[in-house]
């Protein structure tokens, strides 16, 4: 088993208070590891700890053994932008553009002229249940259409870690159900690693491993054999 990512002894402090308080994780590739825990107990800043948005004070962030927490902040921004894929409660994707388009932007952020890059996009969109839709702008869809968008855009560049921030916090359990299990078997059939904040037991269940935090450390660590 290959670790694509790993958190050693990660330490965060916000004044007097310890949102992270000695985590250790780690994830393999094809890997999906679903980060619960109660309100307040560190899972986002677990999450953005491991994808380089926060820095910890201590411990160690590696990315394929090389440590990424120490990085200059240019070189650690485009490391994000090439090795891992987001997806956030709310699509976020840009609502003046069609589908496509939101798919394509990673690429075209990396250069890749915008053709190529919307040809590239619209390879997701049939294994994401989206075909017919690569024109339609973000308003014209529905939540759950507008997260699988959000999903390919995450994808799209091949990431070796995608980030899920409460995937399907806006959706109804039935679409929330459609969303994780394309997330989950999407992101394993193209060989990332996923790691994803819910506070759904049942879209926990999907990912292979559950991580329970509490009070900024890891309270428990259950093993699930996805159906
Ligand atoms: N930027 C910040 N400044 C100060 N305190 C913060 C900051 N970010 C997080 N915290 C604190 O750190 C602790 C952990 O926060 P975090 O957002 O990681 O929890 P969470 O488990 O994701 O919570 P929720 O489920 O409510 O989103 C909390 O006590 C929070 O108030």
């Amino acid at each position: 088993m290959s670790i694509v990512l790993a958190g050693h002894g990660l330490i965060k402090k916000y004044g007097s208070t310890t949102a992270l308080a000695g985590v250790d994780v780690e994830v393999a590739a094809r890997d999906s590891l679903a980060i619960m825990g109660p309100s307040g107990s560190g899972k986002s800043t677990l999450l953005h700890t491991l994808a380089g948005i926060i820095r910890p004070d201590d411990g160690q962030v590696l990315l394929r053994g090389e440590r990424i927490d120490r990085l200059g902040e240019n070189k650690l921004s485009a490391l994000r932008r090439k090795r891992f894929g987001f997806v956030f409660q709310f699509g976020q994707l840009l609502p003046e553009l069609p589908a496509e388009e939101n798919v394509a932007l990673p690429l075209m952020l990396e250069g890749v002229p915008r053709g190529q890059a919307v040809a590239r996009a619209r390879r997701w969109f049939a294994p994401l249940g989206l075909d017919g839709l690569e024109k339609r702008r973000p308003g014209q869809l529905s939540g759950g259409q507008a997260q699988r968008v959000a999903i390919a855009r995450a994808l799209v560049i091949e990431p070796d870690v995608v980030f899920a921030d409460e995937p399907t916090g806006a959706l109804d359990q039935h679409t929330s159900e459609e969303v994780v299990r394309l997330l989950t078997s999407v992101t394993r059939e193209q060989g990332a690693a996923l790691v994803m904040v819910t506070h759904d037991a049942d879209v926990a269940a999907h990912c292979g491993r559950i991580l329970q935090v509490r009070d900024g450390r890891i309270s428990s660590h259950s093993q699930y054999t996805v159906a």
